[in-house]
């Protein structure tokens, strides 16, 4: 009997849900790492293309700012060039001095960067200038005055810095040598450059708020630095690193490094001027440079973040999901179960005898309609043996009824023991009386089942002063339809095995009728 709770068949293909879920979790976070090492793979593809741009705009600007400087000094010199051969042709005659001048005063005029221009004879002493605010100078202990008066050589001296007392202005020197016919020091002609001009060019480019552009003397010494530009003049660089290892070194040549004086890491590059023993150097701050690739890293970490985010968000909820499904069913499967065994308890309580364990009446009727049926498909036998217990009132009035409960189990365990094969069936027919359904089991074998079983009660030996033996015996009636045929009925086995055991009764007890002869 069945109560109609059936187990779900499984899935096809379906896993358990603690690896479902573990799957789920992996691959939740395969997709958040390959997210962030996509990210940061194109993150340091962009740093390293910013570096390379700002890198080939650091070496443009270099190199703008060294032919600015040669291209400046060039210009100058060229005109002291001029000046040398009109003082060696003409000498300070009025004339000479006349053209002098005019050149000077044109040359000034011309070129922007050129602050003054100066002759000096072989003393040291001013002979003429571009301009009245130095008359009467006397050069004789400047370097430059001194270089030449004591090398032979026609190239032009750049140096130093001066500092103009009466302009408060810096400039920087460029000086020719003059000789006499006889190639003998005849004094020096020099060109005064406005720093200041070098300064209004740097401005001009933008190199951020922690940039440099520099210029200065081979011997490291600072002519112009943007920004801070009065703070730095005249200061030597000549014991730093970045001069020491790198531009006294080389021609060109490009560095990153720490800043000794301010800590901050520069991308920096440097060229020697082609014709003068200067050099420049434009440095961009290294924060600055990245600084647009620092905030689109991170907008981007904040994008990719609120992307892992959510998804580990949905990844968690779907875990969640899996795990709840996974709960749900242990319950129902937990249910499942106990209404199963439920159902099992109740189909056995419906089918059984409470008192004797032996299945019931109703459960023997189904199982007699059921037996004659096949037996009839079949064209078997079926054999039943109905069993009394012998003067049984009489026991119970004298050992009770209880007593009468206990004999009654005694003898539904041995009958239980007697059939043997699976389609047998020990049953309590009512009261104290029980049955043996055998199916494929004809008179003769059914005598000797009735005649063993009766055997084995009254082995039981429980006594009853009521009957005339002084124990327990019982009493058993057998018919058997052999073979069984169509429109054969079950009440008919039953009156037949009942009036043999009427016949068992009447003939004293404690023994067994046959309905038919055995054949
Ligand atoms: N203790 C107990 N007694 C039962 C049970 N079922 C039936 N009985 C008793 O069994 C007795 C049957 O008595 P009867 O039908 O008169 O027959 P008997 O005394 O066995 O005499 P014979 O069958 O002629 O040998 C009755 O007194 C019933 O009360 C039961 O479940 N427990």
């Amino acid at each position: 009997m069945n109560l109609g709770v059936t187990e779900p068949p499984p899935e096809p293909g379906s896993r358990k849900p603690a690896a479902v879920a573990n799957l789920a979790i992996a691959f939740v976070l395969l997709v958040c790492a390959l997210f962030i090492i996509v990210d940061l793979v194109q993150l340091g593809v962009a740093r390293r293309e910013q570096l390379s741009d700002s890198t080939v705009a650091l070496t443009n600007v270099a190199r703008a700012v060294q032919r600015h400087a040669d291209d400046t000094i060039k210009s100058a010199d060229v005109s002291l060039i001029g000046m040398v051969k009109l003082v060696e042709n003409e000498g300070y005659t009025p004339s000479g001095r006349e053209q002098l001048a005019s050149l000077m005063g044109q040359s000034a005029t011309a070129l922007g960067q050129v602050h003054a221009y100066f002759a000096f004879d072989e003393y040291g002493r001013s002979v003429i200038d571009s301009t009245p605010l130095y008359a009467q100078l006397d050069v004789s202990g400047r370097e430059y005055f001194q270089f030449h008066r004591d090398h032979a050589t026609r190239d032009a001296y750049v140096g130093p810095l001066i500092k103009s007392n009466t302009t408060n202005t810096w400039v920087i020197t460029v000086s020719r040598r003059v000789n006499h016919e006889d190639g003998s020091f005849a004094g020096v002609v020099l060109a005064a450059l406005d720093l200041e001009y070098f300064r209004k060019f740097y401005d001009t480019f933008d190199v951020g708020k922690k940039g440099v552009i520099f210029l200065g003397t081979n011997a490291g010494t600072t002519l112009v630095r943007r920004p801070l530009y009065e703070k730095y003049v005249g200061r030597s660089m000549a014991d730093l690193p970045m001069y020491r290892d790198h531009i006294a070194q080389n021609a060109a040549g490009l560095m990153t490094m720490k800043s000794v004086v301010d800590g901050e890491v520069r991308l920096t590059a440097y060229e020697h001027l082609q014709y003068y023993p200067l050099f420049i150097f434009v440095a961009l701050s290294h924060d600055e440079v990245l600084a647009g690739w620092v905030s689109d890293t991170i907008m981007h970490a904040c994008g990719i973040g609120i992307l892992v985010l959510t998804l580990a968000f949905i990844g968690w909820r779907l875990v969640r999901q899996i795990k709840l499904r996974a709960q749900t069913e242990i319950s129902l499967r937990e249910t499942r179960d106990s209404l199963n065994e439920l159902n099992a308890t109740l189909q056995r309580l419906a089918l059984e005898d409470g008192l004797t364990g032996l299945a019931n009446r109703r459960h023997f009727d189904l199982a007699l309609q059921e037996e004659l049926s096949r037996a009839t498909r079949n064209a078997s036998s079926l054999a039943l043996i109905l069993i009394d217990v012998d003067r049984f009132k009489q026991y119970n009035d004298l050992y009770g009824h209880a007593a009468g409960d206990e004999c009654l189990r005694q003898i539904g365990r041995a009958v239980k023991a007697v059939p043997r094969r699976s389609g047998d069936l020990a049953a309590r027919y009512g009261g104290e009386e029980l049955a043996v359904l055998l199916p494929g089991t004809d008179v003769a074998t059914a005598l000797q089942i009735a005649e063993e079983l009766r055997g084995k009660i009254a082995a039981l030996n429980i006594p009853h002063a009521g009957n005339p033996i002084g124990n327990v015996t019982v009493s058993a009636g057998i018919d058997a339809l052999t073979p069984v045929r169509a429109g054969d009925m079950p009440e008919t086995l039953i009156r037949q095995a009942d009036l043999a055991l009427y016949q068992a009764k009447n003939q004293g007890r404690n023994r067994v009728c046959a309905a038919t002869e055995p054949a």
